[in-house]
């Protein structure tokens, strides 16, 4: 697949060094990647509805970002995968920023994409549309991970799907005891899209990933809670934003440089090579590309399952 042999030239040449043959094959790079934004950037925003809203208080250096599309359970449509990237731009340059709370809209956190863009998005699967889609959202999921801020997930009802994928994007997650969290992925005849296969194996282990992803099983906060998938867990009495914001504080108490540096000191020691994530990731992309628009994904997106 032209994106995966993209990928891997791209590793090649950053690791090779800057000489006058690299730079022009990076050049050249840079100019295969904005024509693929723009293919994503066109397929994407043919579906729109919804909005991803950042509220960031300089005071406290903690933003709010929130998933809102509440008549759909939060579901994500195409110009809100557009939203989020520009969220996550506006959090990468937030000089006074410490943590991001993330959550959705509703009490609830995210269904997933919007069933409608995942029907349109594996009909179009002859002309790459999943590949688009897949590589967009891994790259906004990935740079949300690594911002230089403390990430907690806020997670209230359904994360399920491309939603359980977000919930794997922060560096802690604060849940309800009757969250519902789903790596549905296989119910739709699907594989991971969003970066989440690769951020499940880190954060729980080869085994645990392989069990929630292959059985697609619908976990509540406090089994969340024993596997490693939840830092702390609220009951449905208790304020979820105080409880997410209290637990934040922990972690956000000294200086914003302070903060920035201690997350950046963390991505670096975690991953020696800035490629290979970009690696593991394209081909992620690679296998959901074979899945979509295939029998059991068309089937499932007719039958429109509820989980
Ligand atoms: C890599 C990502 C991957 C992909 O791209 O293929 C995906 O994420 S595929 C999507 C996977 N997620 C799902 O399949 C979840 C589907 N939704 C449900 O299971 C339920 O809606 C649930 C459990 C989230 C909530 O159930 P509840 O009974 O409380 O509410 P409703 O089902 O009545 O939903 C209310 C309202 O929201 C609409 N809805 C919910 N989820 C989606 C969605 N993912 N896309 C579009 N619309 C969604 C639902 O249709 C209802 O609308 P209404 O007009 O009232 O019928």
């Amino acid at each position: 697949m032209a994106s995966l042999r993209h990928a891997l030239i791209r590793s090649f040449l950053i690791k090779r060094g800057p000489d006058e043959t690299t730079k022009r094959l990076l050049t050249l790079s840079s100019a295969l990647n904005s024509e693929l934004r723009q293919k994503q950037i066109d397929l994407l925003s043919k579906y729109p509805g919804g909005c991803v809203d950042l509220e960031k208080n300089d005071k406290t250096g903690i933003a709010v970002l929130t998933l809102n599309n509440p008549t759909k359970k939060n579901a994500l449509t195409g110009s809100m995968m557009i939203d989020f990237e520009k969220r996550v731009e506006d959090l990468e340059s937030w000089e006074k920023g410490r943590g991001v709370i993330f959550k959705g809209s509703g009490n609830t956190f995210c269904s997933g994409a919007d069933l409608n863009v995942a029907r349109a998005v594996g009909e179009g699967k002859d002309s790459g549309h999943p590949s688009l889609m897949s590589s967009f959202m891994q790259n906004i999921t990935s740079r949300f991970f690594n911002l230089p801020l403390i990430t907690v997930a806020l997670v209230e009802g359904a994360a399920l799907g491309g939603g359980a994928e977000l919930v794997t994007c922060c560096d802690f997650r604060v849940v309800s005891s009757s969250a519902n969290i789903g790596f549905v992925q296989a119910r739709m005849g699907l594989s991971p899209g969003w970066g989440g296969g690769v951020r499940l194996v880190n954060l729980l282990g080869r085994l645990k990933a392989l069990q929630l992803l292959s059985s697609a099983s619908i976990i509540k906060g406090f089994e969340a809670q024993e596997i490693g998938l939840a830092d702390e867990i609220f009951g449905e009495f208790d304020d979820s934003l105080e409880t997410a914001t209290s637990f934040l504080t922990n972690y956000t108490k000294f200086a914003p440089d302070v903060i920035k540096a201690m997350k950046r000191v963390v991505i670096n020691a975690s991953r020696s090579d800035m490629q290979s994530v970009e690696t593991l990731n394209t081909k992620e992309t690679q296998i959901f590309q074979s899945l979509c628009g295939g029998l059991a994904n068309l089937e499932a997106l007719n039958k429109k399952s509820k989980f």
